[in-house]
């Protein structure tokens, strides 16, 4: 895997989350897991045995890879994406490999978070939002009329940019979504793995009981990252998931989406270039107007972009 090793630098959007804020969030936008988000609605409990079988890829390795684990996981072709008349993604072709940590970068309104919401079919919660082209997962068209989004978000997980845990205890906020599924799992030993994986356990390991809003900001981020890989997803869908954060946390959670990735496909959107580069194996630059201009290699990307334009974005001449 080729990370880079650009130096840490604090991130000058970071601060402190509003912690009494994260649930009340209601706008897809602001970061929230509203209703049939696949995070726990009600709803859940009566359309859970969703899952098409065309998104089993096989059984993973003791490692936590596949075979294939260089094969594209989802894959975009000519992806268009309108805002009723406003076009947000012009015909995004793209292989997003399995394993990996791809980033999202490019100026703001270019279409990073309408693409990422794409993925898990969180655009279709937005009314004026309608799509062309295709989106595949595990080879098959999530818009196909036999995919139940709120499946496929499970395969799909999300984190937002503000921490959003529910108003419920730590323990129930990962145990949420596994009961609500009704999956024959061992809820206490997922839920503890979980924790484990997202690098929380050991700090809340005493409090399980406690509500998940009174963590601080990194470790609820961190819980909503638990929540997310609960009910063991193949990809995880970052969107800006350190920008509210101080540095420390930031740096937590850049460790945490690197160790993730031998488990779990990771595409994150950030505004902030040095962290795509630190954490990310492939960079997908988009820029205004919805295009996609280039897609390689992180550090082709930063290193010796093809595309002048990606250049003059890297390099600060706009954006
Ligand atoms: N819910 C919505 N309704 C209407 N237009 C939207 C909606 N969400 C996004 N857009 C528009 O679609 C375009 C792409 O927005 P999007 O949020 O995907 O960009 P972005 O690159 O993620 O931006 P940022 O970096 O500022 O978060 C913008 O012109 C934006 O105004």
């Amino acid at each position: 895997m080729t990370r880079n090793d650009t130096p840490r630098t604090d991130d000058s959007d970071a601060q402190r989350t509003d912690e009494g804020a994260a649930v009340s969030e209601t706008t897809i936008g602001s970061g929230s897991a509203g209703p049939d988000s696949g995070f726990g609605s009600e709803s859940d409990a009566e359309s859970a045995p969703l899952l098409d079988e065309s998104f089993d890829v096989g059984e993973r390795s003791a490692a936590g890879t596949t075979q294939a684990e260089t094969e594209a996981v989802i894959e975009a072709r000519t992806l268009d994406v309108y805002y009723d008349d406003h076009q947000a993604l012009r015909s995004v072709d793209i292989e997003i490999p399995e394993n990996r940590v791809t980033a999202l970068i490019g100026p703001s309104g270019c279409g990073k978070s309408t693409f990422l919401r794409s993925i898990n079919r969180m655009n279709d919660l937005i009314d004026a939002a309608r799509m062309e082209g295709e989106l595949l997962f595990d080879g098959k068209n999530v818009y196909d009329e036999d995919v139940d989004p709120v499946a496929l978000r499970r395969k799909i997980g999300m984190v937002f940019q503000s921490p959003n845990p529910f108003p419920k205890s730590i323990y129930d906020n990962v145990a949420f979504g596994l009961e609500v599924q009704n999956r024959d799992v061992d809820v206490d030993e997922t839920v503890h793995s979980a924790l484990e994986r997202a690098a929380l356990l050991d700090e809340v390991e005493d409090q399980l009981d406690g509500s998940g809003l009174d963590l601080s900001g990194g470790q609820q981020q961190r819980l909503c990252i638990a929540r997310a890989i609960a009910p063991d997803p193949e990809v995880i869908l970052m969107d800006e998931p350190a920008s509210a954060l101080d540095p420390v946390a930031t740096s937590k959670i850049e460790d945490l989406i690197e160790d993730l990735s031998e488990e779990y496909t990771v595409v994150i959107v950030t505004h902030n270039m040095q962290q795509a580069a630190r954490i990310s194996d492939k960079t997908a630059v988009f820029l205004t107007g919805g295009e996609l201009v280039e897609f390689d290699d992180t550090n082709k990307i930063f290193e010796n972009p093809d595309n002048d334009r990606v250049e003059d974005y890297i390099t600060g001449k706009f954006g």
